[in-house]
């Protein structure tokens, strides 16, 4: 597949880095700029990633489910960070498979194989954690709900 590479600035614009970044392609100066290109990597996430799609329909019925259940707040936080630790998991697990692929190209390497699998295994560790916490906090709230509707 071939990616059109943008043409890098010819100067940059603004205030210096307080580290020169030499390697780095361009410097975001400003935090609104830091904000358009950190939702521009959710967004290639979500529009490349089948499993972060999956995560983000999984994490908003979890979220949804919890607040029509009347969870306390306190389990609706520790429901929202799991949540948010299996997404960040996600983007970092993107971004691990892109600096690799970018490395290694088209080619086996043993060590690229480690890197990949070990990103793959911290989502799905995460990815039980939160199960595990959603289930315990919402299941009985369900089953209370659901038991409430017909005795
Ligand atoms: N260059 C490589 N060298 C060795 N093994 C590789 C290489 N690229 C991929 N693999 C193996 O193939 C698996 C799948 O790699 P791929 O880049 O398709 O990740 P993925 O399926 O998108 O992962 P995820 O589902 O976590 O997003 C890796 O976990 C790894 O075991």
């Amino acid at each position: 597949m071939s990616h059109e590479v943008p043409t890098p600035p010819t100067k940059r614009s603004g205030k210096s880095s307080p580290v020169d970044r030499q390697f780095s392609w361009k410097i975001a100066n400003s935090l609104l700029i830091s904000f358009k290109y950190a939702w521009q990597g959710i967004t290639y996430a979500f529009g490349t990633q089948r499993n972060f799609r999956i995560h983000v329909a999984i994490g908003s019925l979890a979220v949804s489910l919890g607040v029509a259940l009347s969870l306390t707040g306190l389990e609706l936080a520790i429901i929202s960070l799991t949540i948010g630790l299996v997404l960040t998991l996600e983007l970092l697990n993107t971004a691990i498979e892109s600096v690799v692929d970018l490395t290694v190209e088209q080619t086996y390497h043993e060590l690229a194989k480690i890197a990949k699998d070990c990103a793959a295994g911290a989502v799905m560790v995460s990815s039980f954690a939160a199960i595990t916490v959603a289930g315990l906090l919402i299941i009985p709230r369900l089953y209370g709900a659901i038991a409430a509707l017909f005795f």
